[in-house]
């Protein structure tokens, strides 16, 4: 069963930002992990604002729980929203959470909104939440100026979760943590769909998070997807050619084996310019790309769970001197 399916997605905010996402399809089950990752720009944060309706679809669909969300507007959107199905947690909860609220009203605030309970019922809800975050319920009384960083992103994890989605959206959620803090906050994470069935979909530019903590991965460039699957096989087996200088440059990914594997999976210096064209947004950048990957995108080619975009997927791996699996 699917909880959450965008279909060909494309967005564009106006003519002078071009398109910031390009075909992008990719589904999500009910209390999966899903990893989003790309470098800054990719269109990571769009993505999780076209699914809550924030940012504008040019083309394609999305669907959560049996409802199109990309069809809805005005009252019906914004009744959507208020529903709490889905919530979004964002990087930075010194900036996301009023810091003139208590702890406790901000983690309440979801409730007030969606509305339906009384004063008593919706205390109860705060202190169930803030249990469940790992936070003593007498941090309630404090401000978000006054409890540590990482208590800070589980105030904002205890918000989410207080209206009961089916769904987080959680942009850069360790990104702003030390590293003890994040593993807690990742440990958290992995906690709350086992409890609560939530699915969640995260995004990072960080491998090494993502690596250890979602089920499966989907890698943006450009505004496209160019390859999703299972994070052990993504990371482990990297099928585009992007993926695979992600992963030779995420060290503690694991020890490359082909020598100076980040080097051979950029292109000579000498290359002549890429023409500009429709096609793969890696082209320009990529070793291996030919003429048709500058006319015209692969769409994502799907074995199994996993979907790559390359038109040299079979090939360019020979090419650096590796058979598939040696980056494992
Ligand atoms: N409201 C907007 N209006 C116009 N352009 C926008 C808007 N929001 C984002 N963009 C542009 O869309 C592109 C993708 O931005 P987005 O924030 O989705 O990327 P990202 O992968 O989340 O980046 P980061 O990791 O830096 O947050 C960028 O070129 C950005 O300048």
């Amino acid at each position: 069963m699917t909880l959450l399916d965008v279909d060909g997605l494309s967005v564009s905010y106006g003519r002078r930002s071009g398109r910031v996402l390009s075909d992008v399809s990719l589904s999500v089950r009910p209390g999966e992990i899903v990893g989003v990752v790309g470098e800054t720009g990719s269109g990571k944060t769009t993505l999780v604002r076209a699914v809550v309706g924030l940012a504008p679809a040019e083309a394609g669909r999305v669907t959560f729980d049996g409802t199109e969300v990309t069809a809805l507007r005005g009252r019906r959107l914004r009744a959507f929203r208020r529903a709490g199905g889905i919530q979004l947690v964002f990087q930075d909860p010194l900036r996301s959470l009023d810091p003139d609220l208590t702890v406790a009203a901000i983690v309440a605030e979801g409730l007030t909104v969606a509305g339906g309970l009384t004063r008593s019922e919706q205390a109860e809800r705060v202190d169930e939440a803030l249990t469940r975050v790992g936070l003593d319920p007498a941090l309630g009384s404090r401000r978000p100026g006054q409890i540590s960083g990482g208590q800070r992103q589980r105030v904002a994890l205890a918000r989410a979760i207080a209206v009961r989605p089916k769904l987080l959206l959680c942009d850069e959620p360790v990104s702003a943590l030390d590293a003890s803090s994040r593993n807690r906050v990742l440990l958290l994470l992995d906690r709350l769909r086992r409890e609560l069935g939530v699915a969640i979909v995260m995004i990072s530019h960080d491998l090494t998070s993502l690596a250890g903590a979602v089920d499966r991965v989907a890698v943006l460039f450009g505004g496209r997807l160019v390859e999703q699957g299972p994070v052990g096989e993504v990371f482990g087996d990297p099928a585009h050619p992007y993926t695979a200088l992600l992963v030779a440059s995420a060290p503690s990914i694991g020890e490359r084996p082909l020598g100076r594997p980040a080097a051979s999976l950029r292109p000579p210096l000498d290359r002549e310019p890429w023409p500009h064209g429709d096609g793969c947004r890696y082209a320009a950048l990529c070793p291996f790309a030919t003429t048709e990957c500058a006319v015209e995108p692969r769409r994502e080619a799907r074995t199994g769970g996993r979907a790559v975009a390359c038109h040299h997927a079979d090939t360019w791996p020979d090419l650096v001197g590796r058979t598939r699996g040696a980056l494992t």
